[in-house]
């Protein structure tokens, strides 16, 4: 399989990238960085998401953030909604693409959204049911799809599983998560064949933590499956707050690099993406998870 000429990137950093952060983020802060994401080139942001805010309380602010972002036609934006309650909160504030969020794991679904994978896909169909029905896009998240913080390894068949019945209730693309980073190339390969199964190679998204460093590797195996959607997060924020320990996604700058070398447009201003990295670092008061961003700070420092 040829690696393929294009590519596209979910910026997932104000979503997956804030949500785990204990300082308060105002949502001007997560509104600018929106602003700097959409400035940089990125074409699809996952905003928020519409979650309990006793589960996750730095989402709270979700729909004052989607009300105050500039939008653009030409950029999708997309918000989480594990139910129905979450599900109307994202139509009133009108968003392009919904994702709901199941797991291999049973132990992870039940700590993550407090019901059974069989319970989960009961929520998610009225849910996807009701989107579709508006003409809003849909996703599916599947977490721990190589590993998982309660039961350790996931064998690709409950990858092919939970795969097959996120088709069955109509979700158009599926995300194969990484959600603790601890995936090597192999490993990835067997979770996005076994979700291949079901859906095709287009519909198919990798998103791949950093904890063991092996998110850009497992990229590379993504993209020689043919796989060419990618989530990712600007400065490498993040983690899970139901995946302790597990750092943040790989970083958006340090993929923008690698496929600009490797001759890939992804129509994406490496430097404008830097500081919007830059921005949200400042504002956390921490250095920016992204390797390639640091060594381009260094550089212009001199
Ligand atoms: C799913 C629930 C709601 C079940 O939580 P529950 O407690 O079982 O739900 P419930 O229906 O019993 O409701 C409990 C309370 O929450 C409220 N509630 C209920 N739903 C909503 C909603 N949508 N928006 C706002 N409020 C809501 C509801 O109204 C009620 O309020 P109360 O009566 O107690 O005042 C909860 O477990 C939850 O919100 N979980 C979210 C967990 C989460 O966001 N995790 C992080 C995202 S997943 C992730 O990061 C992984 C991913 C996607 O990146 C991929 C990867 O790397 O693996």
């Amino acid at each position: 399989m040829a690696i393929p000429a294009r590519v596209r990137i979910i910026d997932v950093g104000p979503r997956d990238g804030l949500q785990n952060e204990k300082q308060p983020v105002p949502a001007a802060v997560k509104i600018e960085l929106v602003h700097r994401l959409q400035d940089a080139g990125l074409k699809e942001i996952e905003v928020t998401s519409f979650v309990s805010p006793k589960w996750v309380p730095q989402m709270a602010d979700a729909a004052e953030v989607l009300a105050g972002i500039q939008r653009r036609p030409d950029v999708r934006y997309s918000v989480l909604t594990p139910n129905m309650k979450g599900f109307e909160g994202a139509v009133a504030a009108g968003v392009d693409e919904i994702v709901v969020f199941g797991a291999a794991s049973e132990a992870f679904s039940q700590k993550n959204i407090n019901c059974s994978i069989a319970e989960s896909i009961e929520r998610f169909a009225p849910v996807v049911e009701a989107a579709l029905a508006k003409g809003i896009a849909v996703r599916g998240a599947m977490s721990c799809t190589v590993g998982c913080p309660y039961e350790g390894d996931i064998a690709p068949e409950k990858v092919a599983y939970l795969a097959g019945l996120m088709k069955g209730i109509g979700v158009q693309r599926v995300d194969v998560a990484d959600t603790i980073g601890v995936g090597t190339p192999r490993q990835v390969q067997a979770a996005i064949t076994a979700t291949l199964q079901h859906f095709g190679v287009d519909a198919v998204c990798g998103h791949f933590h950093d904890t063991y460093g092996q998110a850009l590797a497992n990229t590379l195996a993504a993209l020689e499956l043919g796989v060419w959607n990618f989530q990712s997060s600007v400065a490498g924020l993040g983690g899970c707050p139901y995946a302790k320990g597990a750092t943040g996604n790989v970083a958006t700058e340090d993929v923008v690099y690698m496929l600009h070398g490797m001759g890939i447009d992804i129509g994406i201003d490496l430097d404008k993406l830097i500081d919007a990295g830059q921005y949200i670092s400042d504002f956390l008061g921490r250095k920016s998870g992204s390797r390639v961003a640091t060594a381009i700070v260094n550089k212009r420092a001199g």
